[in-house]
């Protein structure tokens, strides 16, 4: 039997009241597979970050569903409070930035998502160590933030996102402040994340260097799918596709 794709969006529409009405996103289907490190692409104000907070459970659509593992948990009016542990279990979330806390190292950050998941604090510590160690900061577990440059911080946000192993990472931007060694660097590392552990991971980049890392990658444009490609190598993407259009390589 197949399994379920980790996240499934379908049909998801997202209309913001601001004076007149924002068609922030205008009907998006797609599927994320386990293993999969899709790219989710498109010019500003095309609706990407709006598409990443409704599959992450952080705004319910305006129609539309989303499914994570095969149940459906998000659609118009769903009460979203009543995720949270859906979120805080099966998706790491990374920003653009960073936001670690500054008083606390780089293991006591990556711990806290543990400590907040009922993980006594001494195993908390020891799976953050291991997990900076496996991103190649074993130097750094006990720097403040303050302390590491922008690319060691932003390690550190990836594995506080996978301290508690989630089936589902969701990443906006999260290279948009480096340079592009170090940007392509994290992105090498959710590819690894993808194949070594099976995670599925969206994540929203404009930066095209590192597309070949990508098993494949989706295009919006004014809150539609409007291009789709499959394994990056030679990128052409297929214009005009209908929703659903869109399939796994
Ligand atoms: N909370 C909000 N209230 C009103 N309009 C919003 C809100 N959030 C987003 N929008 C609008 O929805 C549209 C899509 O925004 P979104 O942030 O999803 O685009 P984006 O592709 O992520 O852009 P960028 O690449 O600049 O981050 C834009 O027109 C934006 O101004």
């Amino acid at each position: 039997m197949t399994r379920p794709p980790v996240l499934g969006v379908d049909g998801a529409v997202k209309h913001y009241d601001g004076g007149g009405v924002v068609r922030a996103l205008d009907g998006v289907s797609f599927e994320l597979h386990a293993g999969e490190l899709l790219g989710i692409m498109g010019p500003s104000g095309s609706g990407k970050s709006t598409l990443l907070l409704i599959a992450g459970l952080l705004e319910p659509p305006t129609a539309g569903e989303v499914r994570i593992g095969g149940q459906r948990v998000s659609w118009p009016g769903a009460d979203l409070d009543g995720l949270r542990e859906v979120r805080r279990r099966r998706i790491g979330f990374v920003f653009q930035k960073p936001n670690l806390i500054p008083f606390l190292n780089a293991t006591e950050n990556v711990a806290l998502a543990l400590e907040i998941d009922d993980v006594p604090p001494g195993p908390a510590r020891r799976h953050a160590g291991g997990l900076l160690r496996a991103l190649g900061l074993a130097h750094r577990a006990s720097s403040l933030p303050a302390r590491l440059s922008g690319g060691e911080q932003q390690r550190v946000a990836v594995a506080r996102a996978l301290a508690n192993d989630p089936p589902l990472i969701l990443a906006d931007e999260p290279t948009a402040a480096l340079d592009s060694v170090r940007g392509r660097q994290v992105i090498a590392l959710f590819r690894r994340i993808a194949d070594e552990r099976g995670a599925g991971i969206a994540v929203v980049t404009h930066d095209p260097r590192a597309l070949d890392l990508f098993d494949r990658t989706i295009e919006l444009s004014d809150g539609k799918l409007v291009g789709a490609s499959t394994g990056i190598g030679g990128l052409v993407l297929q214009r005009g596709l209908s929703e659903g259009d869109v399939e796994r390589r």
